[in-house]
């Protein structure tokens, strides 16, 4: 009996030693590189990036199906992330660890490396020679298969943003989940106009077939203009939410030459909105390093072509001094006007905000509304929310920002203005660079007359262009004339150096 627990007891410790401390693991360690040595083995690396420095998809869905894999949260180092619900945390395999994986009974080992020179990282398969013909080919299926799973249920738009920092090595982008609520539904604009962008988008969609058939690329370029906060960006956000597509918002200030943007196009992925905002003060005030050919070449030069199913979109306050080029179908295949809040839209904003179907002060801003739109639904939109407890309070502030910047643009002013703004019209285009148009005989589209199976703003190129619903003009020259005398509110310093330029002449 004596000698009985004399074994047992410290044969229990011992096992209790192995199980709870490391050793078992390094003695796993050792079998395994024994075992290494008994096999020869094949090796495949997979870089991050192309020798276009573009960016090598097998990559991307190597490391999306390696970080699916259970085994992540069991390697030395993983990083945490928080996921886009709120009680949600991604773990990620860290740069410097490798994985093992099994496959058809094979085991293979991925070792994550990053070049120090170039800072490029690369996947490493690592895989016995026995198991190569065996497996590779159903493996590499295998992960792509997992891939297009993953990215199914994720379903998660993502923004980018081109970033120009070393430390980032070839990489020109980061990301971070969108989640922009604007929806079509959520977005005030006329409903006969919605209607024909979301068919046009969805035919878009199921076009693939019919732009191969003509030898066009699968991309489609829109121009969304108007005046500051009437919609733009939340209509961009509107449609990458339609859509499901990831945006690449570019800042151009931060893009150094032609070279660059086409580096940046390269490594932007298929079903993908391109976004280019304010593209009227970067031609304009210069505040980037392109030529204006870069520009061009950009929105539908032969690198727009890598890639596909991706729409290209472009925002501007105005199109008035914008060289005809740059808006010719091709580079912009539809001309979508944002305009300053009517009556209707408001009523939309009121319902939306508000909860409102109608109310007792509703004549009254209608007739406010008659005399011309002076408001952006931002403008009215942020009243209604900051008021949201007291409808009618909302309305009474509507009325009386309407009535008090309505009174800015008074009749006298008005024609003072439109004189002053006709010579500036002239000045302007002699002071500015060559893409603008200086020559008031390309006149605007919307002055060509033209009638349109479209509705108001949405412009079919060239062919087809809207007839200016009456008044329309009107209501931009006047939030023009208005700009011009930095009577309404200004936004960006962008914007306000344009103001600032004009008025001082
Ligand atoms: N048409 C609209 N429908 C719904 N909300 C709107 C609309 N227009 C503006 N808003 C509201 O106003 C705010 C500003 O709008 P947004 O940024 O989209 O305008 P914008 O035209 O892009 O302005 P900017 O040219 O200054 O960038 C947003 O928070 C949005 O909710």
């Amino acid at each position: 009996m004596f000698m009985y627990f004399l074994t047992i007891i410290p044969l229990c410790c011992l096992l209790k030693i192995v199980l709870k401390t490391s050793i078992l693991h390094i003695f796993k360690k050792w079998l395994r590189l024994l075992e290494d040595k008994c096999y020869v083995y094949q090796f495949y690396k997979v870089p991050q990036f192309n020798h276009n420095i573009q960016e090598n998809q097998l990559y991307r869905k190597i490391s999306t199906y390696l970080n699916s894999l259970p085994c992540v949260e069991d390697n030395n180092f993983t990083n945490l992330f928080s996921g886009n619900k709120s009680n949600e945390i991604n773990l990620v395999l860290d740069a410097s660890q490798n994985i093992v994986d099994n496959f058809l009974g094979a085991r293979v080992a991925w070792i994550n490396e990053k070049d120090e020179k170039t800072s490029q990282n690369s996947f490493v398969l690592k895989i016995r020679r026995n198991d190569k013909r065996r497996i590779l080919r159903p493996y590499l299926q295998h992960i792509h298969a997992k891939f297009e799973e993953i990215e199914q249920r994720r379903k998660e738009v993502r923004l980018f943003v081109n970033i120009n920092d070393e430390l980032y090595g070839n990489r020109r982008w980061i990301s971070v989940p969108f989640t922009h609520p604007a929806t079509f539904e959520t977005v005030v604009m006329e409903q006969d106009l919605k209607n024909k962008i979301k068919a046009d988008l969805e035919t878009f969609l199921k076009s693939k077939q019919h732009y191969i058939r003509i030898g066009r690329i699968w991309k489609r370029n829109y121009l969304l203009y108007g005046s500051s906060g009437t919609g733009k960006s939340t209509f961009i956000a509107a449609m990458a939410n339609f859509l499901n597509y990831d945006v690449y918002n570019i800042d151009l200030s931060k893009v150094s030459d032609e070279s660059d943007l086409k580096v940046l196009l390269l490594q932007t992925m298929s079903k993908s909105l391109i976004v280019i905002e304010d593209l009227d003060s970067y031609l304009c005030n210069k505040s980037t390093a392109l030529s204006f050919s870069a520009i061009l070449n950009f929105m539908d030069g032969i690198f727009s072509c890598c890639g596909d199913e991706r729409i290209m979109i472009f925002t501007m306050n105005s199109k008035d001094q914008i060289d005809p080029t740059v808006l010719r179908p091709g580079r912009i295949d539809h001309h979508i006007h944002f305009p300053l809040c009517d009556f209707n839209a408001f009523k939309s904003l009121a319902s939306s905000h508000l909860g409102l179907k109608d109310h007792k002060l509703f004549p009254q801003v209608e007739e406010n509304f008659q005399t011309g739109s002076v408001l952006s639904p931002a403008e009215i939109s942020e009243i209604m929310i900051s008021n949201r407890s007291s409808p009618s309070r909302a309305l009474k502030l509507v009325i009386s920002t309407h009535q008090s910047n309505s009174k800015l643009v008074s009749p006298t002013t008005s024609d003072k203005i439109k004189t002053i703004q006709s010579s500036n019209e002239f000045n302007v285009a002699s002071k500015h660079p060559l893409w603008l148009s200086k020559s008031r005989s390309v006149r605007p589209v919307e002055e060509t007359g033209e009638s349109g199976m479209y509705p108001q703003g949405l412009i079919k190129s060239k062919s087809v262009r809207p007839m200016v619903e009456s008044g329309t003009f009107g209501k931009e020259s006047v939030n023009e004339l208005r700009k011009f005398y930095g009577l309404i509110r200004i936004k960006s310093s962008r914007k306000k150096s344009l103001d600032f330029d004009a008025s001082e002449k």
